[in-house]
């Protein structure tokens, strides 16, 4: 089948439009206008795609590709999807990153035929649903935020450039900025974890910025141009906010304002002429926050695991969160734990309280748990997407934080949690009961058919839908006394067509259309089976029925506007009390994770220090567990940089011992109790990791690569306050030159970063240096090997190992027993040679890292000859001359 291109949309100013039919004139002229998105074009009951969006979506949604009409001489290519069942279709499509214009009728095709046979109905984009800007619950997880990042670049006063950050989350109105430079850029991506960046189409082209943006992972939506200077920023902002000035937002950078008037350009983009009820941008600039890179972030699995599942991630282990918000919070938490110990403390009090308060810990998450989702129920009212349920889910959250505040009446709580309690206390009750007494008990999901006011709440609504009920009654009997009258089968039904009419089989319906019955009963339709039949008397219900009806619906629409008006009055104190609900949540979930799992309250100070007794990793402790084993606790002491070196057999624990202590620091960190007996944590500013084998096959990075590059990072930006955890660098290579590699590492971390830091390796070489370096500390994994039969206690201790026991995991793993025997007798050689010429000698040879810097650079004639020379004290005979000497010298 000869399958030529399909059609493309063509340009509005195209000769072909105008021999386009009217309708097709009128798609292409919005397609042009949302070129970047799939247009859902509504048709009665169906959005409709055409041309090349019709390829691209019948092919990502499975559904059956047709075609409507020719255009220049081509048929024109068509899918749909019904109106009721569009959520499906686009998470779907958001899901792959696709972008969607949704285009209404904007007005009645009554109106339009009025303007003659031919023209078409007005239609418009009235929302771009994108995957950063979606507020559905059924298109929403729960469990996650889903924001936006808009980005904006500007020069700073010393000439670099700043990035300003602004992430939005549409679905719950929380708004936040931030800044920092293009080092700094993929980390702060990486920890605000966006479902779509947003920026300038100009800048997206940027060539460094291009490549940490397409590395960063989400979809990126361009937008045609900067949003101007300054003042346009702010104008912009001011203009959304409705206020005269921007002095009530604090400080903001130019880049910052930028990044807001980007975010809220996109938000008008995209939500057309809803406004959402957004909270004010809060800068995070001073924000005190650990600063955790991508790699690390992925590494260590904290809110994903690194084939991208929630469970088996550190999130999944510490969250018993019973709120979708609460579990948003306890993921920024784990994000972003804080780095000031007085903040950190105040959040451990509120954990601690809750951990004693047991009592009020169990009747809080019973209710809980019970609380709606207020944040996004709050959302789609303040977009007029809202439907009775999210108005309910309002009246619920002011009843539980007021039960909330009583719950907690004379109770003596830390500043933390009374905070929120003068919140609740707060709630205002008027509108819970207002919106009590005027919704039904059951809901339906959408306002649109009405049918969610009570009973008694309004005279008029009340009065409109007895007439409409008392009109049904009266078809039903007259049905019957049609049939008593004619003595005929037949059944009064309904249409959109034509309303009210008699349907009866093709041979009774005859007899109607003699007299006498035929001056009582018009006749309407024929079917292949049955006849139509209507009457005036049908005519006239079917008028007092529908006005009935429509008055009955847009008195409940108006009421319903008139709560979701009083609703959005105080959408501030609405969104700080889902704001409170939330930490609650996350404050008593850790208080059950801590009792669940005993673990106990770190200590964490502005010290250097690094204490952990009887550490535990919490998500292999968590696994072991589920399987009946124990885990094999352990120490780790890293007081003022001292650096561990521990070496090990395969499969002995080390990996699990480095992670564990990084993560244990972060959840002290993150204000949460820690799987230790003790721990005592100087606060830890930067958290670098180097673990796990990965390549970056898609930026054309081998795993080796990967290993230096992150390798580099960690050199060049790791201070006294960091923590580092390298795992076997220098793996990915030749032995000598992975040696090499780790030896100056090794070296370089204690001379020059003096981290605290966590060495696993296998080049048994490495602990010679403990010699040299005097924080430098052997760790090893016990092992006991009785007649070959070797046993992993997973308990560390000081001290080297002697051997890998590679083999034996080899062998454990099932590698053919010839092979096995084969690499014990190399083995054995490899070593006997190693007796004759030990590395070990090296240590006593080479000079130490610092020593060697300070040593560079190495004297020569040329250089003393240059030394000598004083250009300010010279003629320019003798520069001349100068300069032949020199070249001599060369
Ligand atoms: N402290 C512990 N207590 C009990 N089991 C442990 C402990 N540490 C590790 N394990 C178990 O041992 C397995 C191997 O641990 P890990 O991956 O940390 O070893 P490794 O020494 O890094 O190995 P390799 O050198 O091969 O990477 C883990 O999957 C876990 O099940």
């Amino acid at each position: 089948m000869k399958h030529a291109a399909p059609p493309l949309a063509p340009k509005p100013d195209d000769k072909a439009q105008a021999r386009a039919t009217p309708m097709i004139a009128q798609y292409i002229e919005i397609k042009a206008a949302n070129a970047d998105c799939l247009l859902f074009y509504r048709m009665g009951d169906f959005y409709e795609l055409f041309f090349e969006d019709a390829l691209t979506a019948s092919r990502a949604l499975g559904i059956m590709l047709t075609k409507r009409g020719k255009h220049m001489g081509e048929d024109i290519p068509m899918c749909g999807v019904p109106v009721e069942r569009a959520n499906d279709y686009l998470q779907k499509l958001i899901a792959l990153g696709h972008r969607v214009a949704v285009c209404e009728q904007i007005e009645d095709p009554a109106e339009a035929k009025k303007r003659g046979a031919k023209s078409v109905v007005r239609r418009d984009v009235v929302r771009l649903v994108t995957p950063g800007t979606i507020t559905e619950d059924a298109l929403l997880d729960p469990t996650r935020a889903n924001a936006f990042l808009a980005l904006a670049r500007r020069r700073a006063e010393d000439g670099g450039w700043r990035y300003g950050l602004a992430s939005v989350d549409i679905s719950t109105g929380a708004f936040t900025l931030g800044e920092c430079a293009e080092a700094e850029l993929a980390a702060a991506i990486a920890r605000l974890e966006p479902c779509e960046i947003v920026a300038a189409e100009a800048l997206c082209r940027d060539a460094s910025l291009g490549a940490i943006l397409a590395a960063s992972g989400p979809p990126i939506a361009p937008l045609g141009r900067d949003i101007g200077d300054n003042d346009a920023a702010a104008r912009r902002l001011m203009d959304f906010y409705r206020v005269a000035t921007l002095e009530g937002f604090g400080a903001l950078s130019y880049s910052e304002l930028a990044a807001a008037a980007t975010a809220i350009f996109y938000v008008e983009r995209t939500q057309k002429e809803s406004r959402p009820a957004l909270a004010r941008p809060l800068s995070q600039r001073e924000r005190v926050t650990l600063d955790i890179d991508a790699a690390t972030r992925a590494n260590l699995e904290l809110t994903r695991t690194l084939s991208g599942a929630r469970e088996g991630s550190l999130l999944s282990v510490v969250d018993m969160s019973v709120t979708p918000a609460g579990a948003r919070l306890m993921a920024e938490r784990l994000s972003a734990p804080s780095t000031d110990p007085t903040l950190i403390g105040a959040r451990l009090d509120a954990v601690g309280f809750f951990i004693a308060r047991d009592d009020l810990r169990a009747s809080l998450r019973a209710m809980l748990s019970r609380a709606p989702d207020l944040a996004r129920a709050l959302s789609r009212l303040s977009l007029q997407r809202g439907g009775p349920r999210d108005l309910a889910s309002v009246g619920v959250a002011l009843a539980a934080a007021r039960e909330t505040a009583q719950l907690f009446a004379g109770v003596e709580a830390p500043r933390e949690i009374a905070t929120e309690i003068e919140t609740f206390a707060k709630a205002d009750a008027a509108l819970a009961s207002e919106i009590a007494r005027s919704l039904k008990e059951s809901l339906p999901l959408d306002r649109r058919n009405g049918d969610f006011i009570r009973e008694g709440r309004d005279g008029e609504l009340d009065e409109a839908r007895s007439l409409r009920d008392a009109s049904r009654r009266v078809i039903a009997e007259l049905q019957g006394r049609y049939a008593e009258l004619t003595g005929l089968k037949l059944k009064i039904k309904h249409n959109n067509f034509l309303g009210f009419f008699l349907e009866l089989s093709q041979a009774q319906g005859e007899k109607l259309l003699r007299p006498p019955f035929d001056a009582t009963f018009t006749h309407r339709q024929t079917m292949a089976d049955a006849m139509r039949f209507s009457t005036r008397e049908l005519v006239e219900l079917e008028a007092k029925i529908a006005s009935a009806a429509d008055r009955a619906l847009a008195r409940e629409l108006a009421l319903f506007d008139a709560l979701v008006e009083q609703v959005l009055a105080c959408a501030e104190d609405l969104r700080r009390l889902a704001e409170a609900f939330a930490r609650l949540d996350c404050f008593s979930a850790l208080a059950e994770v801590a009792e669940k799992r005993q673990w106990t309250r770190p200590l964490v100070d502005a010290s250097l220090d690094f204490e952990i007794v009887g550490g535990r990793h919490p998500v292999v402790e968590a696994s072991l567990q589920t399987q009946g084993k124990a885990f094999a606790a352990n120490d780790c002491d890293l007081d003022g940089g001292r650096i561990a070196v521990v070496t090990g057999p395969n499969m002995a624990g080390k990996s699990t011992y480095l992670r564990q202590n990084a993560l244990i620091a972060l959840l002290a960190q993150a204000g949460s109790y820690v799987p230790a007996q003790r721990a005592r944590i100087g606060v830890v500013d930067r958290l670098f990791s180097r673990v796990g084998a990965s390549d970056d096959l898609a930026r054309g990075r081998s795993t080796f690569m990967v290993e230096m590059v992150e390798t580099a990072a960690i050199l060049n930006c790791a201070t006294p306050r960091s923590l580092v955890i390298l795992d076997e660098i220098g793996r990915g290579t030749a032995t000598f030159d992975g040696l090499s590699i780790a030896w100056a590492t090794i070296e370089h971390l204690h001379e020059v970063n003096r981290s605290r830091a966590i060495f696993a390796t296998h080049f048994h070489e490495l602990t010679q240096l403990a010699k040299r370096l005097p924080r430098l500390v052997n760790l090893t994994m016990k092992v006991t090997d009785h007649a070959g039969d070797v046993v992993f206690l997973h308990e560390v201790i000081k001290g080297a190992a002697d051997r890998s026991y590679g083999v034996h995991v080899a062998q454990l793993a099932g590698l053919p027993a010839s092979v096995v025997a084969r690499s014990h007798v190399i083995l054995a050689e490899l070593e006997a040679a190693d007796r004759r010429a030990p590395v070990e000698t090296l240590i006593d040879d080479l000079p130490l890292f610092a020593r060697l810097a300070e040593a560079v650079p190495p004297k020569d004639a040329l250089r003393d000859a240059l030394e000598e020379i004083d250009p300010d004290q010279m003629t320019p005979r003798e520069a001349l001359a100068a300069l032949y000497e020199l070249k001599k010298k060369l």
